[in-house]
């Protein structure tokens, strides 16, 4: 991974044809592509094709949480895809982490299999509610703990924890980082933000950024700009 972290763009669009606007307008060197449930759900598994065929970075969000065996197989599929990175929620637990590892061993373009910790929409009153009272970044740590322990190659994580986790996982361990906001930017449903230069001086690899491009007037100018803040 290169000094700079790598952009990617969540392609948070209802579908396909409202996607391929800005992308083409892209070039695969200057960023990576998010394709999540949304837009997955709609322009399913030929539109991921298609956007590999391009030459991009694929990172295929679908943040799977199922049985061990449901997982591997999932998995398994989105390899085959040709994708980039796929994601995993590291609360599946051990077996499932180690399930969605194997699947991976012997594919020939390996992706990165990442495990998501605490969503970045979830505050600590959040957690409690759903029986966690660890402080997110706690739990956070806790996860990417067990995750790298099950043999994951990083996590998505805010970037408020991404100092915290390299700390304690040593450098290597990809950290993912959504919830990023560029100053002034809606923060959305988002609540554990931070701003791209504020995130790239943590030597984060991999920024996901999405309204605050997708949603911009002019998306790939908001693009260069967050690139810009990163020079300064
Ligand atoms: O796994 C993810 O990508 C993810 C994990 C997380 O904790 N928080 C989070 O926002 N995401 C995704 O990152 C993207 C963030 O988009 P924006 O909030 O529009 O920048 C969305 O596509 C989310 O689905």
């Amino acid at each position: 991974m290169s000094q700079q972290p790598i952009i990617c763009i969540a392609l948070d669009y209802p579908d396909a044809a409202s996607a391929w606007p800005l992308i083409d307008q892209l070039e695969p060197q200057h960023c990576a592509l998010k394709v999540g449930k949304e837009l997955f759900t709609s322009a399913g598994p030929d539109f991921v094709r298609e956007l590999v065929a391009r030459g991009f970075k694929v990172f295929l969000d679908l943040k799977f949480h199922d049985i061990p065996t449901t997982v591997h197989n999932a998995v398994r599929a989105a390899a085959e895809l040709g994708v980039w990175m796929v994601n995993v929620h590291a609360s599946g637990g051990r077996r499932m982490l180690e399930a969605a590892v194997a699947a991976v061993a012997d594919v020939k373009q390996r992706p990165y299999v990442i495990a998501v910790t605490v969503l970045t929409s979830m505050t600590a009153e959040d957690l409690a509610e759903v029986g966690i009272t660890a402080a997110p970044a706690t739990h956070v740590l806790e996860l990417a703990k067990l995750a790298q322990t099950a043999g994951l190659d990083g996590v998505v994580c805010s970037a408020q924890e991404a100092a915290a986790i390299a700390q304690q996982c040593g450098a290597g361990f990809l950290r993912v980082t959504p919830g990023i906001r560029p100053a002034g930017a809606a923060q959305g449903d988002q609540r554990r933000i931070m701003t791209p230069p504020e995130a790239a001086a943590l030597g984060i690899e991999v920024l996901v950024i999405g309204r605050p491009i997708t949603q911009a007037a002019d998306p790939v100018a908001a693009l260069l700009e967050i690139k810009q803040s990163l020079m300064a």
